[in-house]
């Protein structure tokens, strides 16, 4: 069995953050494991409040992870502070595991900081270069290169730029995009392009995790980069088509629709 990590915030109303990675590394027959760097109580509406774990305590689980079981790929999440983003790299530089999706995220759908904004020159230094592919929203690839994103064509500029700043892949997320939902990726040498039907729902609490989690799944499972988003994208859309009407607010997606469709589920 294919073994993948989440490094991650924990999301308590399970939608998002360490929750949601776990339910879909588990929907793709991966083995998940989890390095809990931030705990969040927050819910379909709101983020109340942010604990991050000690940067001492998220290096003692990612060395109980490598000194044990070990990684075919990692997805890194929430870094909310310095001191997090400097401890995540400091191991993953010292473990070098294959297969790094970064999603970095700054903002819950609610609009609510999930990142410190001083944090944002760190993550372009010390995390951004560590990433096989860095996944982007809109707001946040504004955020890392400054650019005003209003085009498909301003999603691959600044695709191209990101990818300057070190990262190996960019996959510049279109879910904030009007019109239909666009996603860019450039592999390092070519773009490509994945567009399904914008599904109209207020239930999207999650998506970019979810993406992110299917996307290292799948590359841990032998895919390419391009084949490991072409399939992260038809999981997630799937997800959404199927989301949960549960909560005030943004629902979560549903991670195992699929599989209780094919009847693999026995209630
Ligand atoms: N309403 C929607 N209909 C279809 N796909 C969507 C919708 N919202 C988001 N997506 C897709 O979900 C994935 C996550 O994108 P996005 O929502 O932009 O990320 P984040 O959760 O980080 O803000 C992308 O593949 C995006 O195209
Ligand atoms: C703990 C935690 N991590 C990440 C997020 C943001 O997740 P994302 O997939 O971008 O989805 P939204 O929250 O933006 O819908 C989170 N909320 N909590």
């Amino acid at each position: 069995m294919k073994r993948v990590l989440t490094i991650a915030g924990s999301d308590c109303s399970g939608g998002a953050g360490i929750q949601a990675d776990i339910k879909t590394m588990s929907a793709h027959g991966v083995f998940a494991m989890s390095v809990i760097v931030s705990v969040v109580a927050e819910n379909t509406s709101r983020v109340i409040d942010i604990q991050d774990v000690t940067p001492d305590m998220i290096e003692k689980q990612m060395d109980a992870i490598y000194e044990d079981i070990g990684t075919d790929a990692v997805k890194v999440g929430m870094l909310s502070t310095p001191q997090c983003m400097r401890a995540v790299a400091k191991k993953l530089t010292e473990y070098r595991p294959e297969n790094i999706v970064i999603d970095p995220v700054m903002y819950a759908k609610n609009g609510c900081p999930l990142m410190d904004p001083r944090s944002i020159d760190t993550f372009k230094s010390v995390v951004l270069p560590l990433a096989d592919l860095l996944t982007p929203n809109i707001p946040e690839a504004e955020e890392i290169t400054g650019m005003k994103i209003e085009t498909i064509d301003d999603m691959k500029a600044a695709a191209l730029k990101i990818h300057e700043m070190g990262c190996r892949a960019v996959l510049v997320k279109g879910g904030h995009y009007i019109g239909d939902a666009s996603d860019v990726l450039f592999d390092g040498e070519t773009f490509h392009f994945f567009t399904t039907k914008r599904i109209h729902t207020k239930n999207t609490h999650g998506t970019g995790c979810t993406l992110s989690s299917a996307i290292a799944s799948n590359l841990a499972n032998g895919c390419t980069m391009a084949e490991a988003v072409r399939r992260g994208k038809n999981y997630v859309t799937m997800a959404i088509e199927h989301a949960l009407e549960l909560g005030k607010g943004c629902g979560p997606t549903n991670h195992f629709y699929d599989l209780y469709q094919n009847g693999l589920k026995t209630l």
